[in-house]
């Protein structure tokens, strides 16, 4: 069965309401509209309600049924309580005055609704980058106890016969250090399980096997052995240049005694300048679908579109987001 075809039928029923902090973007709107009419979740767009239906009525878009929250126009009671949790969670990082400011941000009130199970997951980024998308979660929701650091995995398939991988971390950690990259590992292979990804996890470098020499592949042999500490069960390798972890015949000569080598489904790239590069190149040269950044090791469900992403990738995200909610729930 098509991955998304399972997922929508796992998340069916449930009501899960995923909240649009950008819900004055026509891809947004597109996307909450279909993910409504196919009664695949409940979507929250926030923003002016006046202005969000005269851009869905010039785009045809059928909003009935779907709520609209203002933040502008949010209920005194409402909000006064809103800042008082976020105070709270902040820990004396934000004064109520500041936090009266803070989540006037759509950002920052849509994570609080997540926070205040409100709603069961955030979808955000289409039109804010990942940094503004993602600083509110990592302040409020935070990461689930055992994880350091959450970081952004992609879904990569392509064709019919779904070709599938998981590639990460694409999005969030800019130089993780050998303890980080190999938590990032391990989330991975538990994120590629829950989308029926069999996790065989590549440590990825420009050396196979000590076939190079330096810092950079340094870190990532001390972050493969580390994973192993940590997941002895996991299949998982490095370091391994790309070719040696995709390509069997590659495999066979580099890295022949290797049970990840040629057969890797979960990449996991050194650091963010070659995961962000990886996965737009396998995206617009590869011609794979690239569906994430899903935020991993999250407390509740928080995803940050690209801001390349088109109304497809918004609805295919919010059901991964739901999906997520599934284990959180
Ligand atoms: C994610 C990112 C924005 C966080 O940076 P930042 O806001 O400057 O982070 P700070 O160091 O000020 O930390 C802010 C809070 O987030 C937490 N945090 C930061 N990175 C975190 C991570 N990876 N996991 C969990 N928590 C994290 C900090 O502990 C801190 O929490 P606190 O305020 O409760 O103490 C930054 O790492 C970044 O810009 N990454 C690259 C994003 C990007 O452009 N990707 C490419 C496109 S997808
Ligand atoms: C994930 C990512 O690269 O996001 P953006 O394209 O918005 O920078």
């Amino acid at each position: 069965m098509d991955l998304f075809e399972s997922l929508t039928a796992k998340i069916a029923n449930k009501n899960y309401k995923i909240v649009f902090p950008e819900g004055t973007e026509p891809r947004i709107i597109g996307a909450a509209a279909r993910l409504n009419a196919d009664r695949v979740l409940k979507p929250i767009l926030l923003g002016n309600e006046a202005d969000i239906h005269q851009i869905a009525s010039a785009k045809g878009f059928n909003l009935a049924g779907i709520t609209i929250i203002d933040p502008a126009t949010y209920p005194s009671e409402g909000f006064a309580a809103m800042v008082t949790a976020f105070v709270e969670r902040r820990k004396g990082k934000a004064t109520e005055e500041q936090a009266q400011t803070i989540l006037k941000d759509p950002n920052y009130f849509g994570t609080m609704l997540v926070y205040m199970d409100l709603a069961d997951g955030m979808v955000s980024g289409a039109v804010h980058s990942t940094g503004d998308t993602v600083r509110p979660a990592l302040q409020i929701i935070k990461t689930k106890p055992g994880v350091h650091r959450t970081s952004g995995a992609f879904i990569m398939q392509r064709g019919r016969d779904n070709e599938r991988y998981l590639f990460s971390d694409c999005a969030i950690n800019i130089n993780p250090n050998a303890q980080e990259l190999a938590e990032i590992a391990v989330e991975s292979a538990k994120t590629a399980e829950l989308f029926d990804i069999d996790p065989k996890v590549a440590l990825l470098s420009f050396s196979t096997m000590g076939s190079a020499r330096g810092d950079e592949v340094t870190k990532v042999q001390e972050a493969t052995k580390i994973a192993h500490e940590l997941a002895p069960d996991l299949a998982i390798d490095g370091e391994l240049q790309f070719d040696a972890a995709y390509v069997p015949v590659v495999a066979n000569q580099k890295a022949p005694d290797s049970k990840v080598a040629g057969q890797a489904t979960v990449f996991v790239f050194p650091e963010l300048q070659s995961g962000n590069i990886g996965y737009k190149i396998a995206q617009r040269f590869g011609n794979f679908e690239a569906i994430g950044p899903i935020l991993q090791g999250l407390n509740k469900p928080i995803s940050d579109l690209s801001r390349g992403s088109n109304e497809e990738d918004v609805y295919k995200l919010a059901i991964i987001t739901a999906a997520q909610a599934l284990q959180t729930t």
